[in-house]
């Protein structure tokens, strides 16, 4: 299925969150009146460095906290975490370690009533197919690697079908090949399915490769520093997007904003 165009997609913001304000119990506030749309079928990256908020906010995008003040809507209704149009995927792959891959995609299902067992195995199988492990469906997750393991939980994650994808680092824990090989897997995955996507990242080229837009915060509280638009050509590939011209240039600009960032953040501190 091509990707969905951005003229033909639906006009409500997929993901809205208006005006946030959020503190821990015992803490400074994380986000002051913060504001951020996802248009459908975006992919936003959001970078920031250490502490800013990334995992914070991608917790109150799921519902999972609660702001003190403002707003969240998914799909122009309020968001709370078990609403079947979010999915996340995490860090780690978080697969139960005596369930094949199989049933470890099978697993959300079964926990969703969705269709009798034989539909299930047979909708996880094709989910497991999409990220091309279905000759693993048998394995138990301590016989694969760990990027076939973030591949099995992807896909577990992905036979929901949300249309929004929450994904905090997801690939931070493999080696730079299999991170780069996950880079091309999920944006063919997200070609096809075409849902909105959150993803968080410390990795400036992973960003640029992925998104439509990339979001910068600020050290906390200091909201969103900026936003870049990424205009690269889809379908993306490693060979040869990350050796243009223009992909340098978003990178180079996303350096300079990160260390501005920093230099804001190194001033903060300093008494
Ligand atoms: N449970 C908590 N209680 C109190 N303060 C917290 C809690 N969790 C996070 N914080 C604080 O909130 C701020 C934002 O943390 P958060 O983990 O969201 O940042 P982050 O950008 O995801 O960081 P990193 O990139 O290091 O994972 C930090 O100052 C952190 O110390």
């Amino acid at each position: 299925m091509p990707q969905i165009p951005p003229e033909s997609r639906p006009s409500v913001d997929a993901l809205r969150a208006d005006a946030v304000s959020f503190s821990y119990a015992n803490g400074r506030p994380v986000f002051d009146r913060f504001s951020l749309r996802a248009k459908p079928g975006e992919f936003v990256a959001i970078l920031g460095p250490s502490g800013c908020g990334k995992t914070t906010l991608l917790n109150l995008l799921s519902g999972f906290q609660q702001p003190q003040a403002g707003h969240i809507h998914i799909n122009n209704a309020p968001v709370r975490p078990e609403r079947a149009e979010l999915g996340y995927v995490f860090q780690g792959p978080q697969l139960f370690p005596w369930l094949s891959a199989l049933e470890n995609v099978r697993f959300g299902l079964r926990m969703a009533r969705q269709g009798s067992v034989a539909e299930q195995r047979e909708k996880a199988r094709s989910y497991l197919r999409l990220v091309g492990l279905e000759h693993a469906a048998l394995r138990l997750p301590r016989e694969l690697s760990g990027g076939m393991q973030q591949r099995v939980s992807l896909a577990r994650t992905l036979a929901l079908e949300p249309g929004v994808l929450l994904m905090d680092e997801p690939f931070a824990a493999l080696d730079a090949i299999s991170r780069a090989a996950m880079n091309e897997e999920i944006l063919r995955i997200w070609a096809q399915l075409g849902q909105t996507v959150l993803f968080i990242t410390h990795d400036i080229d992973e960003a640029v490769f992925l998104a439509d837009r990339v979001v910068m915060l600020n050290i906390a509280p200091g909201g969103i520093h900026s936003e870049l638009q990424i205009d690269l050509p889809r379908p993306r590939n490693n060979l040869q997007t990350r050796r243009l011209s223009a992909f340098l240039d978003y990178r180079n600009t996303l350096m300079e904003r990160i260390a501005s960032v920093m230099a804001q953040s190194e001033n903060a501190i300093q008494p």
